[in-house]
């Protein structure tokens, strides 16, 4: 497969490259805020039998594409297709969020969790990214993901969603060396799980450190940051048709730009509790920048949204000397159910219009 791409901006952006826009697409952006990925979803009977459907999962990865001038894709799945693919029995109550059956409480546990085989229980995700490159035929590029082994932990820890993460973070202040060895396993996951997209199809990757936010600064070093650091080490990138640069988005990850700026990554995503400015100073030009606008700005009015993104845009051109290359806008997390698809538009196109060069 080819990789000549009609709008390439996101990837030149990634690579700091001039581009004549900012390239912007949304966390989320494909989900129940569209009327058409809620009939779709009703087809499928469920999430879960949505994401396992690679037609189904291809139709909605481009239902946001048809809406708007987005310039990238992003794979339709979930990060906990990794720990589900592990055994620990992934299902979801409405209302509720996720949940595991057989959360990990255990050093026992630990010990009998294995690399889960990318053309087995994974070959679902690899078949909808063949399915999904296909549909997009050259158009944009499409993003393949994952979650990062502290943010996977948490989920699998925890058994669900949590207020506190008090049982992920007890495992690891009472028996650190069990917690490394899970989160030992867990990165060989998500390596392999995020090669095999590559090889897929995915034209660049992002990982989803979404808890680390919630960690002091030296258990974030250790048990998130550490980890990291050896994805974006020993992840392999390719070559020519089948390269994928990486992308590290952390909630609450501010403090740590200059750190993830130094792993080897190719790009930082970043929340709104840092100024895009101060995140492209720390990063020194060392990577792309990702980000920020705080989602919330998607229930103001189309006026305040385009404030917003020129605020944004300022912030980000101020810190990295005067230019706006290196920077691929998007929200600082991900969309929500009740946002106003008419306010999406006005916020990609915001971002194009206030960033042509
Ligand atoms: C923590 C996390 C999860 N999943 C993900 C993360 C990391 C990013 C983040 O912090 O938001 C990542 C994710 N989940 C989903 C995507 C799809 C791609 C995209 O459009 O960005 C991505 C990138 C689809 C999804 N994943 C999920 C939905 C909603 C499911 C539905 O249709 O009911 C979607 C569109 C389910 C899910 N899966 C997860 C949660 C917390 C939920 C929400 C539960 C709920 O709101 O009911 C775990």
């Amino acid at each position: 497969m080819s990789n000549t791409l009609q709008n390439d901006r996101f990837l030149r952006a990634l690579r700091r490259e001039p581009v004549d826009r900012t390239p912007v697409w949304l966390m989320r952006q494909a989900g129940r805020y569209l009327p058409e990925y809620r009939a779709t979803r009703k087809q499928a009977g469920s999430f879960l039998g949505l994401a396992k459907n690679p037609e189904l999962a291809c139709e909605v990865t481009m239902q946001p594409l048809r809406r708007y001038p987005l310039d990238a894709a992003i794979l339709f799945s979930d990060i906990l297709t990794v720990p589900d693919a592990m055994g620990l029995g992934l299902y979801f109550v409405e209302g509720e969020g996720p949940k595991f059956e057989r959360p990990v409480r255990s050093a026992d546990d630990i010990a009998r969790l294995a690399v889960p085989d990318m053309d087995g229980e994974l070959r679902y995700v690899m078949d909808a990214v063949r399915t999904i490159r296909r549909e997009l035929d050259g158009s944009v590029p499409l993003i393949g993901f994952s979650g990062s082994p502290w943010t996977l932990a948490c989920y699998m820890v925890e058994g669900g969603g949590s207020k506190d993460f008090a049982r992920v973070k007890s495992l690891a202040m009472n028996d650190p060396a069990a917690m490394h060895r899970l989160l030992e396993v867990t990165t060989d996951a998500v390596i392999a799980y995020l090669d095999a997209q590559r090889q897929a199809g995915a034209q660049a990757m992002q990982v989803f450190d979404t808890w680390g936010g919630v960690l002091s600064p030296s258990m974030y070093r250790e048990f998130s940051l550490r980890y990291l650091q050896r994805i974006a080490r020993e992840l392999p990138r390719g070559e020519g048709d089948s390269a994928a640069p990486l992308i590290l988005f952390g909630k609450g990850n501010g403090a740590y730009v200059e750190e993830l700026s130094n792993t080897g990554a190719q790009g930082v995503g970043v929340d709104w509790t840092i100024d895009l400015g101060e995140a492209a100073r720390r990063a020194g030009g060392r990577v792309a920048i990702q980000g920020n606008l705080d989602p919330v700005t998607l229930y103001a009015q189309p006026e305040a949204i385009r404030r917003e993104v020129g605020r944004a845009l300022d912030s980000y051109r101020e810190g990295n000397g005067g230019s706006l290359d290196g920077h691929v806008f998007n929200l600082g997390h991900g969309m929500s159910p009740d946002m106003n698809p008419d306010h999406v538009a006005v916020l990609v196109d915001a971002v194009h219009e206030l960033s042509a060069r």
